[in-house]
């Protein structure tokens, strides 16, 4: 998994369930923990193998150096028995087709104790971090005395949400179930659909997963429906819907729109869309489509929307806790062409939203430049666009509410509202 999230560039989930494919699921939540844990700790772990490791080891001996990281974590940070870390570290070098490895990996892991590096204090605050350079130096731009907060609360790992059905089964309803099944959770007052679970567990294992009772989504998450406020009979756009979790809450919230379009660019996770739509029994309510928000000439039937939904793709820099693979795989570049896709997407969709008609903008990021810079450009060129605050303190200076991770147990995430004046000047 390492391998391919740190060599390939491939996605954190994607490679996690191919390995766990493989193994007895009785493993999946240690090798999640194990993976996620060199993620999180990787430039503390590199620095660590730089000073044991002669020299790099290179071409298909590279994939024993991710073995090493994931020897090292075991050491530092987990519960394993050092003795069993090591000698467990040294067979998998023969499976994984370096027998004459195992002596080179013995020793690192050894000189590792001996050396005792885990108990030398990390003077670097980069490499404390946990974070690539450019990500750390972003965050402390734009938080400053708070962002040793911030990245504390991105290296923890995330605590599961529901988000109850209120179409299929009542929140009293649900919960009852989970006491007769012995599950705990806590029911955030802040959020009227949402519990949370106290342990990570196989959610398809849940009562009424099969019959969609909940869907897994973060609070923050939760937010999205209630600040787009959709009315009955009203028609709503959600341009970038996959795989559909703010699309089941509009239509859970709000069963009596005229309609709800959803779009989204990439056919596979219209596919997911579609199922995840299907379990909860949404079909109905929502028209899925595959197509490019930024081109509705292609898709777009004429009739102005009520609300739109624009959860805009982004670095995704709030939700590292629970993808901690992103920080890897994001690069300080992606950064200018993600904010050209965010400002090419409002521009495009305002004209499809009648006058008096409310945008939500959303994004799961914690850096200013794809939030408030966003959508301060955004009122300053559009004259027909006035910001209606979702929370307080907001102004045309510091529009929108930005959380940070961790805040009341959420993911980090942004939401503006904007609303188009009523007689179309
Ligand atoms: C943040 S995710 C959406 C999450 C979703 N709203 C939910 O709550 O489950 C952003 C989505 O935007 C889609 N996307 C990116 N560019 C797009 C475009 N030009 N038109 C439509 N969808 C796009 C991506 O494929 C991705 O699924």
């Amino acid at each position: 998994m390492l391998f391919q999230v740190l060599e390939k560039g491939r996605s954190g989930r994607d490679s996690l369930e191919q390995v766990q494919q493989r193994h007895n699921p009785r493993d999946n939540a240690w090798i999640q923990e194990m993976t996620f844990g060199v993620l999180r700790q990787l430039p503390l772990l590199q620095s660590w193998l730089r000073t044991l490791l002669t020299s790099p080891l290179k071409g298909d001996k590279k994939i024993i150096e991710h073995l090493l990281l994931l020897g090292l974590y075991q050491q530092a940070f987990s519960r394993v028995a050092g003795h069993a870390a090591v000698s467990e570290t040294v067979n998998a070098a023969a499976s994984l087709g370096a027998p004459r490895l195992k002596g080179l990996v013995n020793a690192v892991l050894r000189n590792f104790s001996r050396q005792a590096l885990a108990e030398q204090p990390v003077r670097d605050p980069i490499i404390q971090s946990g974070l690539p350079k450019w990500l750390y130096q972003a965050i402390d731009a734009a938080y400053g005395d708070s962002s040793q907060q911030v990245i504390e609360q991105t290296n923890q790992p995330a605590p599961l949400w529901l988000r109850i059905n209120t179409r299929q089964v009542s929140k009293a309803a649900f919960t009852d179930r989970l006491d007769e099944a012995g599950i705990t959770y806590t029911s955030p007052g802040s959020h009227p659909e949402a519990i949370i679970l106290n342990k990570r567990q196989d959610v398809t294992a849940l009562p009424g997963f099969e019959q969609g009772w909940f869907a897994v989504q973060d609070g923050a998450a939760q937010l999205a429906a209630h600040y787009l406020d959709a009315q009955p009979g009203e028609r709503v756009l959600d341009c970038c819907a996959a795989p559909g979790g703010k699309t089941g809450h509009i239509v859970e919230r709000t069963p009596d729109l005229a309609s709800c379009v959803a779009l989204d660019s990439d056919a596979s996770r219209i596919k997911r869309t579609t199922e995840n739509m299907q379990r909860l029994q949404h079909s109905q309510a929502v028209s899925l489509a595959c197509a490019d928000a930024a081109l509705p000439a292609d898709w777009w039937d004429g009739e102005p929307f009520d609300r739109i939904l624009l959860d805009a793709p982004c670095s995704a820099t709030g939700v590292i806790r629970r993808h901690p693979d992103i920080r890897w795989l994001r690069k300080a570049s992606d950064i200018e062409q993600l904010m050209t896709i965010q400002a090419k997407l409002l521009d495009a969709l305002w004209p499809l939203l009648r006058p008096g008609g409310t945008l939500l903008y959303a994004t799961c990021s914690v850096l200013p430049r794809e939030n408030q810079h966003q959508i301060r450009a955004f009122l300053d060129t559009h004259t027909d666009a006035s910001l209606e605050p979702v929370s307080s303190g907001e102004s045309r200076a510091q529009p929108g509410r930005q959380i940070l991770p961790g805040e009341q147990q959420m993911d980090g995430f942004y939401y503006a509202r904007l609303v188009k004046s009523a007689n179309n000047q």
